[in-house]
């Protein structure tokens, strides 16, 4: 039998089992209900349900949004981690989405291949991420300059659509993180290359989740260490050809590599996102 006739056969039991999920869903419910939402915030109802994962992450890795940060999100529609991003990193006043300078003030680009709704502060790009062209036009939005490493966050939540092919999929997965991360590794802020405090544009103090901290010696308030350096957020799926691409491509260019399936993150599904701090710069006697 072939995939599709499979999967046409059981969508409408899928859909009614999804319909169930969906409206038991907290998360599902804080996102289409802004009233019901944690923060009195508008800005604090998001589009997707995927927004809280960010919080949550963030929550854990201050460092990962704070203000002044300028920060690419790939995968980004309909766009809830970019709201996150932009509330936590940037200013939504005018100016803060123009293309030059991408550090000074804090601004969020978002890059997805479906069309997505704009989002105040938030430069948008429609386009292939695997595709050269688009991979470069986002460089462009960043630096300004060709090559520039002006980025300070790299998140990826990209996910292609499941064919129900199971090779297929994985290696679509496999493919999306790789292209995120070699992107990581040529735009991220080096650790000690502009000193320690990164992604503080206007001088303020690091702020995280709307509390305020404190660095001292590399370390923040609450005993939350921060790596000097660029962090990237990673989208995977469980696989084990994954354990070498954590070794090889992404462990010797940050300090330090974990793994985290937030709460929100539905535990039926095997995703779970690499969280890199402290981008490194290529290891020794290897090109980015
Ligand atoms: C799980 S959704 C992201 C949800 C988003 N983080 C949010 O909070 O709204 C995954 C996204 O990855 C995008 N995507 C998949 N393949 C892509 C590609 N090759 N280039 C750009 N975006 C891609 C999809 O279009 C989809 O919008």
């Amino acid at each position: 039998m072939r995939a599709s006739t499979r999967l046409w056969k059981s969508s409408s039991g899928s859909s009614n089992r999804w319909l169930a999920r969906q409206q038991q869903d907290p998360y599902v419910r804080l996102r289409t209900s802004p009233s019901s939402s944690s923060s009195s915030s508008p800005a604090e109802s998001y589009r997707s349900r995927s927004a809280f994962k960010l919080v949550s992450l963030a929550a854990k890795y201050p460092a990962l949004l704070s203000r002044g940060k300028a920060v690419v999100d790939l995968g980004a529609a309909p766009g809830g981690w970019s709201q996150v991003a932009i509330n936590r990193s940037g200013s939504s006043g005018p100016g803060s989405d123009g293309e030059g300078g991408a550090r000074s003030r804090g601004k969020v680009i978002a890059v997805d291949i479906s069309p997505m709704e704009p989002i105040p502060g938030v430069s948008i790009l429609k386009g292939d991420f695997l595709t050269l062209g688009v991979q470069r036009r986002v460089r462009e939005m960043v630096g300004g300059r060709g090559g520039e490493r002006g980025v300070d966050t790299v998140l990826s939540d990209m996910m292609a659509p499941m064919s129900g092919v199971r090779g297929r999929d994985v290696q679509a997965s496999l493919d999306l993180c790789g292209a995120a991360a070699e992107f990581g590794r040529e735009v991220l802020v080096v650790g000690g290359q502009e000193g320690e405090d990164h992604g503080h544009g206007d001088g303020g103090p690091a702020e995280a989740h709307g509390e305020e901290v404190k660095k001292t010696e590399g370390k923040i308030a609450k005993g939350r260490k921060v790596y000097p350096g660029g962090n990237m957020v990673l989208k995977f799926f469980a696989h084990p050809d994954l354990e070498a691409f954590r070794k090889e491509e992404l462990e010797p260019w940050f300090a330090k590599v974990s793994v985290e399936k937030p709460k929100e993150s539905r535990s039926e599904s095997s995703e779970a996102y690499f969280i890199c701090q402290g981008f490194k710069g290529p290891p020794t006697g290897q090109k980015t």
